[in-house]
Order: structure tokens, then sequence, then C-alpha cells
């Protein structure tokens, strides 16, 4: 897909991050994943990210990057799969070259790897990938790699294939300042951690749509969710925010790393196989897999 198509497409709609699913040995299962992203398309989603953060692209080889990026393509039908990309410069266009092989309709540029670095560094980095790919390219802030407005503005004029803007940082100030800046030059995701907690403030600022990783499990509610938002429906949201979303965040918060291990456990409790999560992420514990469970079969009215 050329550039301006998948910023066109990924704008008009719910996104997510499919979980990676393992076999018991932790390699790759990628028929029980093609299973899962198959049934995901047929909900009205704008599009998927293949080995996105959810997907524990941290975890994966680039081959490995490759693998799921081409299963989740055979499996999506219509739907856009981004591939989710990364670490040091050399590796991420290496990994943008395999995803591109693989027939990925965008990359997703997830933050360098460890250094906290100046906003040069992140340009050039950034610039580097962009340069190096036919692909729509969206820029990731999150954690040590946090770009200014100044830098992504000059990212869109010396990139023209940089189509989006995800953040995770939680910085309206800074995404309000991206926003007005870059005006309709790029699409806005928003990414925080159950994006739909902070997704109303951030809909007032600009953000073009979010990504949502409990759609793994509950996609039902979480389009149900993106619509109210959409319609301005603040019942339909409070409802849905007491009813699931604060009680889910309670278990999330239980660990560290359960933004991933707790939506990987929902996906098993539907009747899924999306096996363990790969180390250094940890697996929920039994109680709070049961807690889980019951928070599922209390939201069923809303799937
Ligand atoms: O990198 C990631 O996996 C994300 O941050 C996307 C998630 O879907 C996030 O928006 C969420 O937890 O709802």
């Amino acid at each position: 897909m050329f550039p301006q198509e998948i910023k066109k497409r990924i704008s008009t709609g719910l996104l997510s991050f499919p979980v990676t699913h393992f076999n018991e040995d932790l390699s790759l299962n990628l028929e029980s994943y093609q299973s899962h992203v198959n049934w995901l398309s047929g909900f009205d989603a704008a599009g998927l990210f293949a080995a996105g953060g959810t997907g524990e692209l941290f975890s994966l080889t680039p081959a490995e990057i490759a693998a799921t990026t081409k299963a989740a393509k055979e499996a999506a039908g219509e739907m856009p799969i981004i591939a989710g990309c990364g670490y040091g410069t050399a590796l991420a266009q290496d990994i943008a070259r395999l995803a591109e092989e693989a027939g990925a309709d965008g990359l997703l540029l997830l933050p360098h790897y460890l250094m906290n670095v100046p906003q040069e560094g992140i340009f050039q980095h950034v610039k580097a990938v962009c340069d190096s790919t036919g692909l729509g390219v969206i820029v990731y802030n999150r954690a040590n790699s946090v770009a200014t407005a100044d830098t992504i503005a000059r990212l869109a004029d010396a990139c023209p294939n940089l189509i989006g803007f995800k953040d995770g940082t939680g910085k309206t100030d800074l995404v309000r300042h991206i926003t007005a800046k870059l005006g309709d030059r790029l699409c806005y995701i928003g990414g925080m951690p159950t994006h739909e907690l902070f997704a109303q403030g951030f809909n007032g600022i600009g953000l073009t749509t979010y990504s949502s990783a409990v759609f793994n499990f509950v996609p039902g509610m979480a389009l149900r969710f993106y619509n109210a938002l959409r319609a301005n429906d603040n019942a339909t949201m409070n409802e849905i925010l007491e009813r699931f979303f604060f009680p889910f965040v309670q278990i999330r918060d239980r660990q560290p790393g359960y933004a991933v291990s707790a939506i990987k456990a929902g996906v098993e409790l539907i009747g899924r196989t999306p096996g363990a999560v790969r180390w250094p992420l940890t697996n929920l514990e039994a109680a709070e897999k049961e807690q889980l469970r019951q928070l599922i079969d209390s939201v069923n009215d809303l799937q």
C-alpha cells in the first residue's frame, strides 16, 4: 500500500495489536496466530499491528517479526497490517526490509534501544529508517524516545513516507503541540497502555484514532467503546469504563509487564491458544487469571 493510502486507511477506525502466539517451547505458533488474526479481521477495525509492543516485538528475532507479519497478511484479508520495527538503526533497517518483503502495509517504529539521546539523534535515526523503506512509517513517542514537535516537523519535511505519530507518553502538552504544528500531515494514534482510559482526553487534543489492546479478546466491546467515543456518548463510555476497564487495570497493574501478559491471558480465556509470554515478561498467576475470567464473563452483554 502506498504511504498516503495506508495513512488514510488507518485514520478511519480503531486499531489493535494482536498478541504473538507461542507453542509450549515458546517457538512461534503461526497457525494459532493466524486463526486469531483471521477472527479479529472480521470485526470493523481499520488496521492490525503485527509484532508490536503487545505482540512482544522486544522478544522476537528479525526473522520472527517477518514470519509473524507474513502470517498476519495471509490471515487478514483486506485488513491493513502494519509491522513493528525497532532497535538500533542498522537492525531497524533490516527489520524494515524484511517486513516489506513479508508484505507489510506500513511500519511502526518503536523506540531505539536503551539510550537517552538528543533530538538530533532521534531525527537521524528515524530519517535513516524512513529512507531505507518504501513503506509508510509511524513514529512512536515512548520511554527513551520522545521527539519534540520541532523534530517531528523536521522529519515530516525530510521524509515523505512518514505518515503517522503514535503517543505512548501521555504528555498531553507535547501531543497538542505536535497536532497543532503538523495538522493533517500525519495521522495521530493514541497508544497509552489500555488507551481507553485516556481516549476522551486525547480525542480532545486532535488524535485521529487509538489502538486497543483489549480488542484482542473483547473486540465487540472495544468497538462499542470506540463508537461511543466517536458519537460523544458519555453514558456508554462511563458504563464500559466502570464495568470493565477500571477493574481490568487493577489486574494489569499487579505486575510490570502485565499490560501484555493480561491481554494474552484474556485471549486464552476466550478459548484461543496464544501460549505463554516470553521472558522477561511473566504470566498471570492462577488467581489473577480467575479474576480476569470473571471480568470477561461479566461483560458478555456488551460484546
Ligand atoms: O505498543 C503497543 O502494543 C501499544 O501501545 C498498543 C496498545 O494497544 C495500547 O494502546 C493499549 O494497551 O491499549
